[in-house]
């Protein structure tokens, strides 16, 4: 589905599960022993945490009447070691959880990464690079609470429950009937929020997201804004966009703090219970010292249960964030190798598109296309803007696939071979070269990591990029930002264009390679150019056809079919399309 703008909120493709807590038990289940020990030590401290009311008792029904001071300090005695241990308990749950918690959110921001390494185009073409962002960074972070407490908790909260009721039941039953009155409550509050409470918070993790959509976009295009002074206007979308983030939060929130006050008031309402009950059964069974002690634990029994409220809300918080990253986990390559795919051999460089039907979605782009190139031909793609030539040779590298007919390279259907052997012997410049942040050598040996700086100097030479990257401060070591924006444009393309040639691939594809690249630079390119497609098929677009002229033969593209194909001498001769395409250019370079 598409999702390409920020204030779309995006859809669940997946309903609510528990698979998705299954899912997230693979990722737990290698800490086992470290899970297990901690709940251990908590079992420890929550039991001694337990122990003080007991004490109380003991003290006012027995110590204190029979005046035994002696008695009175072992159980002070006692009250502080169980102090003690659970302190250290609790230091030490804390250390191990959080290490827990972080090993297992790595895990799985590794597994995201690595699947969105092998999404397809059409994956990134259909939804705003924030909302992907967003996913990877701040909703896996938003598990991390999760799973250093929640479960941890969950599993002491039940056992203080457990060990809270039995002393209950051990004091008095009819208190601990009493007492149990304000649980059917409880239970009523959370059943009743539970739906709302999942809603706002997918509500709320589609408004993070779309903010987040909105503030990445913004960055990405701060110089046009800029250029075009549309800061109130984006501000006045921002505001927009971060209200209803707020709005929805506090509306989260507001469900989620029902519960506490509930809690809050119920536990009251009982402990008052309790007394009024226990005052007029004092003497007829309990003892003072009973009835504080099981005060005590009255009030002891609802921080447990308000616990287990809150993980629930936890679950509920986090199921919203698990359905997004498992989703985002589910979606598959578009483009994927073949059950039975085999390794494509040494490619010679034949290549045929073979009756071939694209479209991006239902419009179609490409119509029976069809042309043969024999190894170490010069095909070079001419036409209007849109006319779908980019398109053509993005179906060669398979980044998308046909919709009909085929394309084959040496006679080998590229829908039979395995992607990776595939791309290792094309070589792709791109129509916009991206540079990553890191220095020049870095980026020109991004293709061939096992080239030496030796092998990086001859490529950037052979582009005519040598002169420009010499003449820096650091040379090839000089360091570039994510998407070279310290570089112009034409620097960029001759960067990008020797990372290619580096690779030394059989096919190579060149998208606008020297669109920007000054004439005198060009000129001096397109003498190494010859040597440089020596023995490579070639697919050069261009729209200044100066780049194109040797080309073995120019396909001209219109409104995805091809209208003429021929050397531009031929063509030419033929006063055609593209002899018009030609006049035109030397009548603006002639009135330039
Ligand atoms: N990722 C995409 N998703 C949907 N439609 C697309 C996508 N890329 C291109 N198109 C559409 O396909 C058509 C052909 O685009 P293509 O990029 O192949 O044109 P082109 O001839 O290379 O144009 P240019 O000379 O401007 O680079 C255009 O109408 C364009 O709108």
């Amino acid at each position: 589905m598409a999702r390409n703008k920020f204030d779309v909120d995006e859809d669940l493709e997946t309903p609510f599960s528990l698979t998705h807590l299954k899912r997230l038990m693979v990722y737990i289940k290698p800490h086992k022993k470290q899970i297990i020990f901690t709940v251990f030590i908590m079992l420890l401290a929550s039991g001694a945490g337990l122990i003080g009311p007991y004490l109380i008792k003991q003290a006012i029904d027995e110590k204190i009447p029979n005046g035994d001071i002696a008695g009175l300090f072992q159980l002070a005695g006692i009250f502080i070691v169980a102090i003690l241990t659970t302190a250290i308990c609790m230091k030490y749950r804390i250390r191990m959880m959080s290490q827990v918690g972080h090993s297992i959110i790595e895990a799985i921001r590794k597994d995201l990464f690595t699947h969105l390494q092998k999404l397809s185009f059409s994956f990134y073409d259909s939804r705003p690079h924030g909302k992907i962002l967003v996913r990877v960074v701040n909703y896996v972070n938003s598990l991390s609470d999760l799973l250093s407490n929640g479960l941890i908790n969950l599993i002491t909260d039940l056992f203080s429950l457990m060990v809270i009721l039995g002393f209950m039941l051990s004091i008095d039953v009819k208190l601990t009937l009493m007492a149990m009155a304000g649980f059917p409550v409880f239970a009523a509050v959370i059943f009743i929020i539970k739906n709302a409470q999942r809603r706002s918070w997918q509500t709320l993790s589609n408004k993070q997201s779309n903010m987040n959509a909105y503030i990445h976009e913004s960055i990405n295009g701060i110089k046009v804004t800029q250029a075009f002074t549309r800061e109130e206007e984006n501000k006045k979308i921002f505001d927009e966009v971060s209200n209803s983030y707020r709005t929805s939060w506090l509306k989260a929130v507001r469900i989620q703090f029902l519960v506490w006050p509930s809690i809050e008031n119920i536990s009251v309402l009982t402990v008052s219970l309790v007394y009024i009950g226990g005052i007029a059964m004092i003497g007829d069974g309990v003892s003072v010292g009973a009835l504080v002690a099981f005060v005590g634990y009255l009030w002891m029994f609802w921080t447990p249960l308000a616990n287990l409220g809150n993980f629930y809300n936890a679950i509920i918080n986090a199921m919203a964030y698990l359905e997004r990253i498992f989703e985002m986990m589910d979606e598959k390559p578009t483009i994927l190798d073949a059950s039975n795919a085999k390794e494509l051999p040494a490619i010679k460089g034949k290549v045929d598109f073979k009756d071939v039907i694209f479209g991006y979605d239902h419009q179609k782009i490409l119509d029976q296309i069809n042309i043969h190139v024999e190894p170490g031909e010069t095909i070079a793609l001419v036409g209007a803007t849109g006319s779908g030539k980019t398109t053509i040779v993005s179906l060669l590298s398979r980044f998308y696939d046909v919709k009909g007919g085929s394309v084959e390279i040496d006679d080998v259907d590229i829908q039979t071979v395995t992607l990776a052997s595939l791309r290792k012997q094309m070589g792709v410049m791109l129509q916009d070269p991206f540079i990553f942040s890191g220095t020049i050598m870095d980026n020109i040996r991004y293709g061939r990591l096992d080239a030496t700086d030796e092998e990086v100097i001859a490529a950037a030479k052979a582009v005519q990029a040598h002169p420009f990257i010499a003449s820096m401060k650091d040379g090839y070591f000089t360091e570039v930002n994510e998407r070279g924006s310290r570089l112009s444009s034409g620097q960029r393309q001759l960067i990008s264009f020797a990372r290619t040639l580096l690779a030394d691939p059989k096919i190579l594809i060149l998208d606008e390679a020297t669109s920007s690249i000054d004439t005198e630079t060009e000129l001096a390119l397109q003498k190494g150019l010859e040597t440089l497609l020596k023995g490579r098929t070639s697919f050069i677009i261009a729209h200044r056809l100066s780049t194109i002229q040797n080309a073995t033969r120019i396909l001209v593209i219109n409104k995805g079919q091809i209208l003429e194909e021929g050397s531009h001498e031929e063509l030419i001769g033929r006063k055609s399309f593209y002899w018009k395409l030609h006049q035109a250019q030397h009548r603006s370079l002639d009135v330039g």
